[in-house]
């Protein structure tokens, strides 16, 4: 496939009509302050508009707002009117590249392409170009890792992955930010050659007006005084570097809003509200969980890829280092401390060794193991998990792909929760026959003189009586096992999901998902337990 640069010089093979975006009595607002005053105007179809504005003016936020990123009535932000692409019974969609890039980066450059033509608007026409001839048409290098290619090459991926999801708009976030005037020069003479050859509507929002002017067909300038889009004519296109003037914005609103924090009433009220959002969110999440793991992916290999990310996340070597020392320890110390400190040992020992095997089997298999073993998968995994949905918020990955249609819940929380249903147990089991071995070892060497059989056949009493082979309290366990796995995954989902402003707000997500669903785990153990024993003798 020709490299855009030789596309340029031919005639356009724009696949779809364009579509224009009607912005209706649109009105944003940062706490009390205007972004934006009820704005109605038309974004011209298959044409480039480009947006400027001083930093701080409410470019981004005005951007995410068109991308139907934003919430209508969020903590931060509200915004009210309509934004219409097209007539009004066309699907629409809306692309955007984002400024940190927002790529997928546990996924290749090529997955990354496949992802946005699997999504794409309309899967009942075939693609108009594969995910290599992509690549090839943008240049971007296919072996390399995601992560690993350079500023520009990832430009040029976001803006690949974004135009092959077929969207009626593409709108560009700040597209030189961080570049040296030449590759800014570079990447608008890009955005110019990939909208000619594509013919999509195209909104760019910079503060760089002097690198895109160039590629402009149409400036409008975000005025903070009077929150509006104003457009300027091309003959006074220059005029543009003299109306930007830095916003510092409202102190009076931040301030208040941080000063409200400040008086410890209401700092106990905000996190006795936090505390309640977000137990009724899990709560939500656990009842609506038999709907929200309807299928939703275009392909199985998606659910599959997702699933596979968040399994290897949860269930891999190290959490299996983590449970099998953790098996060890609580096998050794039950056994060899129980028979070890007994009082009269030379005269109780003969007496009640059986029956203290037989406990030890017991609250080894019924109690120690699962909560010991579920408590390190809720800090291990459920940290783990935060982490990962925590750096796709703050770098984007979540917006992205929201923006083909892919739903966070049925994305990440599904593959996630089954991650857990399945690695709970296995990892659980692991701990426990590793604390039977060790158990046994300790017993043998204690007592060389009764030997293996004798601890086999006590120790295994309680738990598996008359030889059959499933244990007695089978399902308490495995339930206790499912319930903490599913309450760990939730909680780092949601805390990694919570918005990120900084890299601070994504270790605090961690943090407090390992408090939190530690606790959680804690507190379905007791719960469990006041039901799982009333019955025992
Ligand atoms: N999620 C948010 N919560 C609270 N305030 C926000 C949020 N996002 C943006 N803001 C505030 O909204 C205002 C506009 O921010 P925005 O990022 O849109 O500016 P911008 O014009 O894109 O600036 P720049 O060119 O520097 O990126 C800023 O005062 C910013 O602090």
């Amino acid at each position: 496939m020709k490299s855009v640069d030789e596309h340029s010089n031919e005639e356009e093979v724009a696949t779809s009509k364009p579509s224009s975006m009607r912005l209706d009595a649109l009105e944003i607002k940062l706490h009390q302050d205007y972004l934006l005053r009820s704005t109605n105007l038309t974004i011209a179809a298959g044409e480039i508009t480009v947006i400027v504005g001083a930093s701080g003016a409410g470019k981004s936020v005005l951007l995410q707002t068109l991308a139907g990123l934003v919430s209508r009535k969020g903590d931060a932000i509200n915004w009210s009117g309509e934004i219409a692409i097209g007539s009004a019974n066309e699907r629409s969609r809306v692309g955007i590249v984002f400024q940190q890039f927002a790529l997928f980066d546990e996924l290749s450059p090529t997955e990354n392409v496949q992802f946005a033509i699997d999504h794409r608007k309309d899967k009942s026409q075939a693609p108009s170009s594969t995910a290599p001839e992509w690549l090839g048409l943008l240049g971007i290098p296919s072996r390399t890792h995601t992560s690993s290619l350079s500023g520009g090459q990832k430009q040029r991926l976001a803006i690949a992955r974004t135009l092959a999801g077929d969207p009626d708009v593409v709108l560009y976030d700040e597209p030189s930010s961080g570049l040296d005037a030449a590759t800014g020069r570079e990447v608008a003479k890009l955005i110019r050659q990939t909208h000619d050859r594509f013919g999509r509507t195209s909104v760019i929002v910079t503060h760089d007006y002097e690198t895109m002017l160039d590629i402009a067909d149409h400036v409008l300038f975000l005025d903070p005084k009077t929150q509006s889009l104003v457009n300027i004519p091309r003959s006074e296109f220059a005029s543009v570097a003299n109306r930007i003037v830095s916003v510092s914005r409202s102190e009076g609103v931040a301030d208040s809003a941080f000063r409200a924090t400040q008086s410890w009433g209401n700092a106990i009220r905000g996190l006795v509200d936090r505390f309640l959002i977000q137990l009724g969110q899990v709560t939500l999440t656990a009842v609506s969980l038999p709907w929200t793991l309807r299928p939703t992916f275009p392909t199985i290999r998606w659910a599959l890829r997702f699933f596979l990310h968040y399994l290897r996340l949860v269930g891999g070597a190290s959490a299996w280092a983590y449970l099998i020392i953790a098996g060890l320890i609580v096998g050794f110390t039950t056994t060899y401390f129980t028979l070890r400190f007994l009082p009269f040992r030379t005269y109780t020992q003969p007496l009640l060794i059986d029956e203290l095997l037989a406990s030890i089997g017991f609250a080894l298999y019924r109690v120690l193991v699962p909560v010991l073993a579920t408590v390190l998968i809720a800090a291990r995994c459920g940290a783990a998990v935060a982490a990962d949905v925590g750096v796709k918020r703050y770098g984007g990955s979540i917006d992205a792909m929201k923006t083909f249609q892919a739903t966070p819940r049925s994305y990440l929380l599904v593959p996630i929760a089954a991650a857990f249903l399945v690695a709970t147990p296995v990892l659980e089991t692991l701990a426990y026959v590793f604390a039977r071995m060790i158990s046994a070892v300790t017993f043998s060497m204690m007592h060389e003189e009764i030997g293996v059989h004798f601890w086999r056949q006590h120790f295994d009493r309680r738990v598996v009586p008359y030889g059959g082979w499933i244990p007695v309290g089978f399902g308490w366990v495995t339930m206790k096992n499912l319930a903490c796995g599913v309450a760990s995954g939730v909680i780092g989902y949601y805390r990694g999901l919570s918005p990120k402003q900084s890299a601070r707000d994504v270790s605090d997500a961690i943090t407090s998902t390992v408090l939190w669903s530690t606790l959680c785990v804690l507190v379905i153990h007791f719960a469990v337990a006041l039901f799982e024993f009333k019955s025992i003798d």
